[in-house]
């Protein structure tokens, strides 16, 4: 039953889930290591949840294994796991103070009751959490409610946390304060963790790793950076970053690619292929610069200008009515209807095949 690979956490052997004849999971194989942040982020339906749930033991896996610290754990009870879940909804219980919330899980196993309030009391300071133990949670805040919640899974000391959208019923500003608060947390336990989230945002902050799901398949596991710049497919280009990267329909020229009747020269791009066949050109809009005078790789016209400050969004359109997003850091006194030359370095351009997998 044990692998002894004690550097591992959570391990999915061709994991899936069907409701009746519904297939949601298609056979994910995972490695997850000890103390690594995982992120699974994918759009609505593509499994995130149920996948979460089948780790906690709170679904129960159609085929494949679960295997926790060396442990297969895929026909125990959610107690058995040594996991610790946090959900969205914070599932407290309305009627206890956050104090016996807290507390609750631990005198149900038995705890000993010095060892509950030795926990409880660590757990609420982590959390900032002393003030309101006295509290029931309708007399708390969502971010409060939240931190109770993550204050639950850290007094058990599980293996592994988990998170199903946390976040999702706060507010745009305590969000970004509790994302933060997750990742100080993370380096303060240096427990694995896993958490689910369409935010893409939190994905690329907190994770060690991001797992990008898609109807039920993995499309790409890989470090955010590895995500953002090496896309495996149009797919993940297109999921992580915002504004999206600019996915070009283009063809193959001599030596080059052709989009919009220009000519875009692929030798550093690192790629080749006879002329004449379909190929994605994927530039991020960070990576496209107005030209002072017109001159540029691509020439598009203005159809929308978004002023933010730091930054100046450019909504354009090719001369073949092909859209695309310009990202200007230092805003320039551009308008709607203006002709302009954009530059960009060929390099950071992107190509996928004509089934939108990348080309190197
Ligand atoms: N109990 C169920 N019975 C039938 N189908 C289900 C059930 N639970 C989930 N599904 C289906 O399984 C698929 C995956 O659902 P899941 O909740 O894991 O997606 P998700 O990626 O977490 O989406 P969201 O971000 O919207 O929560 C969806 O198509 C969903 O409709």
């Amino acid at each position: 039953m044990t692998n002894g690979m004690a550097n591992k956490s959570v391990v999915l052997q061709d994991v899936r889930k069907s409701y009746g004849n519904l297939k949601v999971v298609h056979g994910i194989d995972l490695t997850i290591e000890e103390g690594e942040f995982v992120v699974f982020v994918g759009p609505s339906g593509c499994g995130k949840s149920t996948l979460l749930r089948m780790i906690a033991g709170l679904e129960d896996v159609t085929d494949g294994e679960v295997e926790i610290k060396g442990r297969m754990v895929t026909d125990l009870d959610p107690s058995e796991r040594g996991i610790a879940m946090v959900f969205q909804s914070y599932a407290l219980y309305p009627h206890m103070s956050v104090r016996d919330n807290l507390a609750f899980g631990l005198r149900m196993a038995r705890t000993d009751a010095t060892e509950i309030e030795t926990r409880v009391k660590a757990a609420s300071a982590i959390l900032k959490i002393d003030h309101l133990l006295d509290r029931r949670p309708g007399q708390l805040s969502g971010g409060q409610r939240q931190r109770v919640a993550i204050g639950r899974a850290i007094v058990r000391k599980p293996d592994v946390f988990l998170f199903d959208e946390p976040l999702s019923n706060l507010d745009a500003e305590l969000r970004v304060s509790m994302r933060i608060e997750i990742a100080r947390l993370h380096r303060e336990l240096g427990n694995t963790m896993i958490y689910v989230t369409h935010d893409q945002t939190e994905a690329m902050t907190l994770a060690d790793k991001i797992v990008v799901l898609r109807d039920g398949r993995v499309e790409q596991a890989g470090t955010p950076r590895q995500i953002y710049e090496d896309p495996a497919n149009t797919f993940v280009a297109g999921f992580i970053g915002s504004p999206r990267m600019n996915l070009l329909n283009a063809r193959w020229g001599e030596g080059g690619v052709e989009v919009a009747g220009a000519r875009i020269e692929t030798a550093s791009i690192g790629t080749d292929r006879p002329a004449g066949g379909a190929v994605t050109l994927g530039l991020r809009p960070e990576h496209l610069k107005v030209a002072a005078d017109q001159s540029g790789k691509l020439t598009a016209r203005v159809d929308f200008s978004e002023y933010l400050g730091g930054t100046q969004y450019l909504y354009c359109q090719l001369a073949d009515g092909q859209s695309l997003t310009v990202e200007h850091r230092s805003p320039i006194g551009i308008a709607a209807g203006e002709e302009v030359g954009l530059l960009f370095e060929p390099a950071d351009g992107r190509l996928f095949d004509e089934a939108g997998n990348r080309l190197k």
